[in-house]
């Protein structure tokens, strides 16, 4: 049933460090669609990194800046849009996600988040005494919210990036 549900969009949610970024690109690759990184499009009309915006206007600010981005990013059309793991905390996000495209939740658990995280010093939520700790909090809070906007759920323990984008394509070739 092509485009019944489906207006050409995808849409990754997940926690830091799940993959949206790197597989979004390579689906919006590999699916003929424009990529698009919410982060990327703030950072680009600010022209501050993600690191300076929540030291000079808080997390608040970030999340004021991200429901923007959401907002003009899921009114286009046939593209793929890596969102930032905290943006399906604002419900008027959750509904535009929901609506406008077909979104994909990339899990994996904590440690694996941490071991793909531990490294870049670019996610302030991460610059804790215990990143591990914090991710398994953000995991608690938010595995419902990516659940409950989810189309598909797509397990990314041990499985490459490669493989990920060729279990993808499989799928939403059989579901869209
Ligand atoms: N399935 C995977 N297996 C191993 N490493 C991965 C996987 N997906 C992403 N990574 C790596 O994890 C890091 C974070 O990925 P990224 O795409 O930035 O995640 P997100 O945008 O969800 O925070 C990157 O270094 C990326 O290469
Ligand atoms: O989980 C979060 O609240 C955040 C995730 C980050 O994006 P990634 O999920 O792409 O790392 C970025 O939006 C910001 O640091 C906040
Ligand atoms: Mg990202």
């Amino acid at each position: 049933m092509p485009g019944m549900k489906m207006p050409g969009n995808f849409f990754l949610v997940g926690l830091m460090g799940a993959g949206k970024t790197t597989v979004g690109r390579a689906l919006a690759k590999a699916a003929g669609k424009t990529f698009y990184d919410s982060d990327h499009e703030i950072e680009a009309k600010t022209g501050a990194r993600i690191p300076t915006i929540f030291e000079l206007e808080g997390e608040n600010g970030f999340r004021q800046r991200e429901a923007e981005a959401i907002t003009e990013l899921t009114q286009l059309k046939n593209i793929v849009l890596a969102t930032g793991g905290g943006a399906v905390l604002n419900p008027l996000n959750r509904a535009a996600l929901r609506r406008h495209g077909y979104v994909i939740y990339l899990c994996a658990t904590p440690e694996e988040l941490y071991q793909r995280t531990c490294h870049d010093k670019n996610r302030p939520l991460l610059q804790t005494a215990d990143p591990k700790a914090r991710l398994s909090e953000l995991f608690a809070i938010r595995d419902p919210l990516y659940r409950e906007v989810a189309d598909l759920v797509m397990d990314t323990s041990q499985q490459s990036v490669n493989s990920l984008l060729q279990l993808l394509l499989k799928e939403l070739e059989r579901k869209t």
